[in-house]
């Protein structure tokens, strides 16, 4: 099941990647402190505009909620961003879209998604911030069928074979589920190159002490402060591992940290679905939970915002329970 889809999935991501290395290695390292975010915006709009286009020629009857909108991108004083935009996109196909047939990729992701039907979601960059310092983001496509997430697929082209790795040429992995299949993983060096697939799962610990948890590297994303409080409570004692984007919840698939824990400082904040969609199936399919800080799972089928949920608990299933009731505790629920 869902063959040509999970093969679709894969190879759009894998072409995305080769966008956002060669716009990645462009950035200079002066740009980091003016704070020029112009590089990841290039990306952003650019693999959304290819997955966007790859998709139309594909599965036409599909639609798809991605992050971003062109209105930006139409203004006349964007020309030059535009043009950026329409070169990385036409360099990564056989053939020269117009800027107009760009752009019109691009909207396509402006889908309403929500309970019924078939949609694509996708986050173009997930991980901004880490994709402007060289460190980890993500390209994150799902699909999701009648609110439930039935394939998904990380691309991390800076993820090292194991976090105590520095990330260097030979980094990078794509990870690909689909329901009742499995997770899988393979390298997805800057060569181009994607090796061969093969199952991976999450830790079996049970031992809250030796386990290692992940969470964010910007604290305007999640409060350090209060999930250290959580971690304490459950006894998990390690200093938590701090990386940008959904890379996150591949790293508890792949059993190298148990838990990721997710509490925006503020507390108004809806987590978006392209946040979290093709991280929620990679890790469950692999043997994990997914669930919201109360413990309820992930409700896809309310648009594009996950409004009846807040925060993200992700674990290797064996110690979940120990952190919704830390949780708990923690915030008073
Ligand atoms: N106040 C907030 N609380 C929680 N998440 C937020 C946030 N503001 C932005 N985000 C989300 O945090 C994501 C990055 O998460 P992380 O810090 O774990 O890498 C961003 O994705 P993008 O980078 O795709 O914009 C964005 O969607
Ligand atoms: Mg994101």
């Amino acid at each position: 099941m869902l063959e040509s889809e999970k093969e679709f999935a894969l190879s759009a991501v894998q072409a995305a990647a080769a966008i956002c290395r060669r716009v990645q290695s462009g950035i200079a390292l002066d740009s980091l402190d003016k704070k020029d975010r112009s590089p990841v915006t290039v990306a952003d709009f650019a693999v959304q505009a290819l997955i966007s286009g790859l998709l139309a020629e594909q599965f036409p009857d599909d639609a798809l909620v991605g992050e971003e909108g062109a209105d930006q991108l139409r203004e006349a004083s964007a020309e030059e961003l535009r043009n950026r935009v329409v070169a990385e996109v036409q360099a990564a196909r056989d053939d020269d879209p117009t800027s107009e047939t760009v752009l019109n990729w691009i909207d396509r992701g402006q889908a309403a998604g929500g309970a019924q039907g078939r949609f694509w979601v996708l986050d173009p960059i997930d991980g901004t911030k880490g994709f402007l310092r060289k460190e980890q983001y993500a390209i994150a496509l799902a699909l999701i069928e009648n609110g439930q997430v039935q394939l998904g697929v990380l691309g991390c082209p800076n993820l090292p074979e194991s976090m105590d790795q520095p990330t260097g040429p030979d980094a990078g992995y794509a990870f690909v589920a689909v329901k009742g299949q499995g997770t899988e993983a393979a390298k997805m060096p800057a060569d181009g190159t994607l090796g061969e697939l093969s199952p991976i799962a999450v830790s079996s610990s049970d031992d809250p002490a030796s386990a290692r948890r992940c969470e964010s590297v910007e604290s305007g994303h999640a409060s350090h402060d209060e999930m250290a409080q959580i971690a304490e409570k459950a006894q998990m004692t390690g200093e938590p591992v701090r990386l940008d984007s959904q890379a996150k919840y591949a790293t508890v698939a792949r059993g190298e940290s148990v838990a990721y824990l997710r509490l925006s400082p503020d507390a108004s904040y809806t987590e978006k679905i392209w946040d979290h969609a093709a991280g929620e199936i990679v890790v469950t399919e692999a043997g994990g939970v997914v669930t919201d800080l109360l413990g309820k799972p992930l409700d896809f089928t309310q648009g594009r915002g996950l409004v009846n949920n807040r925060g993200i608990i992700a674990t290797n299933a064996a110690l979940h329970e120990r952190v919704v009731r830390a949780t708990a505790e923690v915030l008073g629920f």
